[in-house]
């Protein structure tokens, strides 16, 4: 037994330090040595700790786990989502898992994720402390780390009734247009050539979504999307600092604070002169500035006129901005990439989704936002790429305030919730032949992603959805309406079907490894 827990200890040493490395972290050798004698020291402590508390009666089923790091090491070679989804075959749809020190409920059946999100939704709609959350986010002051309460209501308020409500969406159209525009003209002046569409479907989320923040006036464009690229890879997935919070020692050694301080440092002063040119804009308006106003100035209004409970400072419009940006880009882009790869998979609904396009605009000549809702076909098309591949396949975690009972389970309070919607989505209990593309299923079916179908969440549902679910819609479908009508698509040269097989990514989001690389093929240009 004495051995047993010791071999237990030594393993669960060497596997942290695995796994701090995997995590790409790179830790120099000395820090290495350090986090080695750091750790054993810590096991003595979590040993003496775990026989001190009252540990609950009833937890979810969980694996054999190791000392100190619990089952951190079942997340190495592996993306999350993936990993969580085999376990939850073996353990059951509600599990148990311990991460470092955190106690972590994994879901991954529509009926417990409806039992978080609808029936105990508001106990679970707060989020866990992160530590991006405090660096970056202002002090968890944007929308998405904000604690359950008054200040959130009032974002999640100004975000539907203002920021993100179907006519703000309708009116900053032509922005989204003319950014489509200008990559149709790009991709055409490389036809009969590979092109790296995901990186450009990327950088087109990213000039929409700033645009639509910021009007025009973003002077250093690309840096701030540098920056936020880099922003959205630290909030993504488990970090050795959030998993070992009260460890801060961790947080020195994995460089994860000096890394997040410096991403703030950078934000923060583009934000600050943007916000500063959109005030002296402002007060000072000249012939041919935009007539229409920009997230920015929506939000600066809202300071001086909005007559809110709890009156917005610069930074709380500079958390609400960074928020959008980051919410709005990937997840937009990566479903249209996703897409796209499906059909090359499948040319058969490539022609179909194609001349289903061409039929509707070949009349105009171009795609225009207002005729899409013609495309019953290429809705469907997005409807099960979303499902196969929801761009948050874990949602944005959520930590429930109050103990409570699931299924029978015993849910402690302050556990960190993960609902797994990417396994979710291929459950067989809900949906024949699962793992095939197959965008039909979709036909004449009432299931929806907008919060009622929990067999369905790739926008999360409850309290705490997705805000953003129209803009990020509108962005996908006209990208991938314009991408189809305008271009018929080759693999490149070698290039075979199975290799768009297993392009996830090795890391902690549903990143691709590889973006999609494909040869356009003039059809139109606008
Ligand atoms: C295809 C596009 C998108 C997908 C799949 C997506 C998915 C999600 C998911 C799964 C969540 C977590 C929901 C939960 O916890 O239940 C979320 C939250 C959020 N999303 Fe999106 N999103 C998309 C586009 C956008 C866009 C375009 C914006 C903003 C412009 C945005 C802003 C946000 C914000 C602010 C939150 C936090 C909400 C809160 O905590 O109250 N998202 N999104």
């Amino acid at each position: 037994m004495k051995f047993g827990r010791k071999a237990g200890s030594i393993v669960s040493n060497t596997l942290l330090i695995i796994f701090l490395t995997v995590m790409e972290l790179h830790l120099p050798s000395f820090q290495v040595l350090l986090t080695f004698l750091l750790v054993f020291l810590m096991i003595f402590k979590s040993i003496k700790k775990s026989k001190i508390k009252d540990s609950p009666k009833n937890l979810p089923p969980a694996p054999w786990k190791l000392p100190f790091i619990g089952h951190l090491h079942l997340l190495m070679f592996s993306l999350p989502h993936h990993r969580f989804g085999e376990l939850a075959k073996k353990h059951g749809s509600l599990m148990h898992l311990q991460l470092g020190e955190l106690s972590h409920i994994v879901v991954s059946s529509p009926e417990a994720a409806k039992e978080v999100m609808k029936t105990h939704d508001i106990n679970f709609a707060n989020r866990p402390f992160l530590l991006p959350g405090r660096i970056v986010f202002y002090n968890f002051t944007d929308i998405s780390f904000a604690p359950y309460g008054g200040y959130w209501r009032q974002l999640r308020k100004i975000c539907t009734l203002e920021l993100l409500s179907t006519k703000r969406v309708q009116s900053f159209r032509s922005v989204r247009e003319e950014q489509i525009s200008n990559l149709i003209r790009s991709i055409s002046s490389s036809t009969g050539l590979t092109i790296n569409l995901g990186e450009m479907l990327n950088n087109l989320s990213y000039s929409i979504v700033l645009s639509t923040a910021f009007g025009g006036r973003c002077k250093q464009h690309e840096a701030f999307l540098s920056v936020m690229k880099k922003i959205l890879e630290a909030v993504a997935g488990f970090s050795i600092s959030d998993l070992f919070p009260s460890i801060k020692l961790f947080h020195m050694i994995s460089g994860m604070t000096a890394k997040l301080e410096k991403l703030h440092q950078d934000t923060d002063d583009i934000l600050e002169s943007i916000i500063e040119e959109h005030k002296a804009s402002k007060a000072n308006p000249k012939n041919g500035d935009d007539v229409t106003d920009d997230l920015v100035d929506v939000l600066l209004n809202l300071q001086d006129h909005g007559g809110l409970e709890f009156p917005l400072t610069i930074d709380n419009i500079k958390a609400v901005i960074l928020d959008i940006l980051i919410g709005g880009t990937d997840t937009a882009s990566n479903t249209v990439e996703w897409a796209m790869s499906e059909m090359m998979k499948n040319p058969r609904m490539l022609e179909k989704a194609q001349a289903e396009l061409r039929q509707v605009f070949d009349r105009k000549g171009d795609v225009n936002e207002s005729d899409l809702h013609e495309l019953k076909y290429l809705k469907l098309v997005i409807k099960e790429t979303l499902r196969l591949h929801p761009p948050v396949p874990l949602l944005v975690p959520r930590e429930n305030v109050e103990k409570c009972e699931i299924n029978g389970f015993e849910i402690p309070a302050k556990s960190k919730v993960v609902v797994n919607a990417w396994a979710i989505g291929r459950d067989p209990k809900y949906w024949n032949e699962a793992e095939r593309f197959n965008p039909e299923r979709f036909l004449n079916s009432s299931v929806d992603y907008k919060g009622a179908n929990f067999e369905f969440i790739p926008f999360g549902a409850g309290r705490r959805m997705c805000p953003g679910m129209s803009f990020g819609m509108a962005i996908v479908e006209l990208s991938l309406a314009c991408l189809l009508y305008h271009f018929d698509w080759k693999l490149p040269n070698g290039m075979k079907r199975e290799d768009l097989d297993m392009s996830e990514a090795f890391g902690s989001t549903a990143r691709r490894k590889r973006d999609l690389h494909l040869i356009p093929i003039r059809y139109s240009v606008v």
